[in-house]
Parts: C-alpha cells; structure tokens; sequence
C-alpha cells in the first residue's frame, strides 16, 4: 500500500554547505529537495517549516511543527519525518513526543556534516528516516530519533559527541531499533506516557547547573516573571548548601524548581540527608524528575505549565518520566 510521508524542513547541517573557506552556512536552496526518495511505496510530500540553525530554534518553533503535524494526521497523511539540526533536535524531538498524540510514525533527524562535505551523512540519514516513518510498525511510539542507522526514543535521546556522526546515543536504554539494508527493526518499546496537546507556550523557564562552590547569586538573579526553573543538580540529587536561601526565596515565590542529575547516567533521586541533600531538596518542595536530561526537563515542564497544571499535578507530571 502507498504510504503518504509529510517531511517538514526546518534547516540545521543536514541542510546547509561547506563554503570556499571551510565554514559551514545556511543553503539559499535545501540540497534535501533534491534527494530522490526512491521508495516505491512511498509518495513524499516536503514543507520548508524554517531554515534555521537548530540554536535559533524556540519553543515557539516547536509548537509550530507540533500543530502542523497534529492537522497533518487529521487529514490522513501516514507518517511525517522532521529535518533538524542536531544542536537542540532531542528538545524539539521531546517536545513532539509530549505534545502529538499521533498514531501515525513521527521521526527526526539530522547530520553532523555538512551536504557538500566528503562522507556527508544527510542524505542517508533522511533517507532511513523516511524509511521508519513508512514502516507498519513505527506508529504510535511516540516521536522517534533516526540517525546513523539508530532508532531511538525522543525521550531519552541526547547527543553525546559534538562532530562524530555516532552522536545521538541513549544513556541506561540503549536504541530502541536499527535500520538495516533489509528493513526496520525494533528491539523494545518504552512505556507510552499521557500527552498534552497544548496550544500556547508558557514561558520563561530556565535552566541552571550546579558546580562546587555555587551560591545563589544565580538564583536571585531570576526574573520577576520567571515560570519555572530547572536545575541540574550534583550526583544522586544534591546542592551546594550556599545556594538553599536563595532556592527557597524562590520556592516562596511559587516557582516550579525541577531537579535533575548533570551525571550523564541514571536517575535523581533523594537519597542523601545533609545540608543540601536530596532528602532535604523534597522537603522544600522541589521537584524530583526521574530519568530526563536537563534540557528535556526543562521541555516537559514548559509543556505541563502550558497545559495548565499547577501543584501537585504538575508535580506528578514532570516528576515521572514514564507516566
Ligand atoms: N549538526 C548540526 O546540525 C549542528 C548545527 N549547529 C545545528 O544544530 O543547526
């Protein structure tokens, strides 16, 4: 059966060229729409979103594509691959996976080099991801990374290296599938968690991360209107015992205050009971968010703000990873 793929463009290196003095720029013309999809079961229709470097990417953006592709769905189309740069792809691609209740495959992708550069990686990429999103049993996975023959899930995705083109890995899990010569192949399913197909975006929350010797100077630093904040925090789920007053001044204002680890592996926890500890950390009221990195913290505690949820309901949303 003819599968109807939607690709939205939104630029990053997939889309750009290697200029006369080695940088690296925006195309006028995306080199992408001139990649023949030779699959005969597939009719590709492409949308040029944006042409944005990923750094120039915003929530705003991300919504953008979450309609698009939420009215794509309605109107019958079987799968949709996005095109991104790699720099904030895991947050948009999270952003998908929270926000598109699509039954139909969602799948990212990017490149490390450039479409003109010697073992560029685009074409493939994007190929492979057209591959997954024409594939029987890519939906309903929630939104999906393919990169480098890998599949993986957009909620644990991050990206490890900063030119290799094994960059996108998934720390603790591990890929969810590969694409081989012979077709997709998937391994293991995570557990679906609710969405939130919101409409608006509630902002600003920021993102700190803890270091040795970090006091509050940051924290008091905080807008007015701050609407939430994000922190990764050391080890297990712990902070500097400099940075408590300031911490619960803005607790005291309201403000969500997420905690996540800056270990590259594992879960934030409270386990530890001293000043600054975790144990303490919960006592105050922050929020323990188990298993996201903190950048995608930060997207799923834009996403519940913006779905309205306050309290204990927005703790228990950002709080699981899995429900
Ligand atoms: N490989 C890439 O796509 C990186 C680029 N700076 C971007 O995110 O747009």
């Amino acid at each position: 059966m003819l599968k109807h793929i939607l690709v939205l463009h939104t630029g990053g290196t997939i889309s750009m060229t290697e200029n006369a003095d080695g940088a690296v720029v925006p195309s006028v013309n995306n080199p992408l729409l001139g990649v023949a999809t030779h699959f005969p079961d597939v009719a590709v229709t492409s949308e040029e979103a944006f042409n944005l470097p990923s750094p120039h990417i915003t929530p705003a953006h991300m919504l953008q594509l979450s309609l698009r592709i939420r009215e794509a769905e309605a109107n019958g189309i079987d799968g949709v691959v996005v095109t991104h740069g790699t720099d904030t792809l895991e947050e948009t691609a999270f952003f998908l996976d929270l926000t598109t209740d699509a039954k139909i495959p969602v799948v990212v992708t990017g490149a490390m080099r450039s479409s003109n550069e010697i073992g560029a990686d685009g074409d493939y990429n994007f190929l492979s991801a057209i591959r997954v999103a024409a594939s029987d049993q890519a939906g309903g996975m929630g939104c999906l990374v393919v990169m480098n023959d890998e599949i993986h899930s957009a909620r644990f995705v991050t990206k490890t290296h900063t030119t290799n083109v094994a960059t996108f890995r998934t720390p603790t899990f591990g890929p969810i599938g590969l694409v081989g010569k012979n077709g997709v192949m998937f391994f293991q399913q995570l557990l679906r968690t609710a969405t939130s197909p919101i409409d608006e975006i509630k902002a600003p929350v920021f993102l700190l991360k803890a270091y040795a010797g970090m006091d509050g100077t940051l924290f008091d630093a905080l807008p007015a209107d701050t609407a939430g904040l994000v922190i990764e925090a050391l080890g297990a789920g712990n902070l500097p015992p400099a940075t408590l007053p300031a911490l619960q001044r803005l607790l005291d204002r309201n403000v969500p205050v997420v905690l996540v680890s800056r270990c590259f592996n594992g879960i934030a926890q409270d386990i530890y009971d001293y000043e600054g500890g975790g144990v303490g950390l919960k006592q105050m009221g922050v929020i323990f968010c188990r298993g996201l990195n903190g950048q995608k913290a930060r997207i799923k505690l834009i996403v519940g703000l913006s779905a309205g949820k306050t309290g204990a309901a927005l703790a228990a949303y950002v709080n699981n990873a899995v429900s």
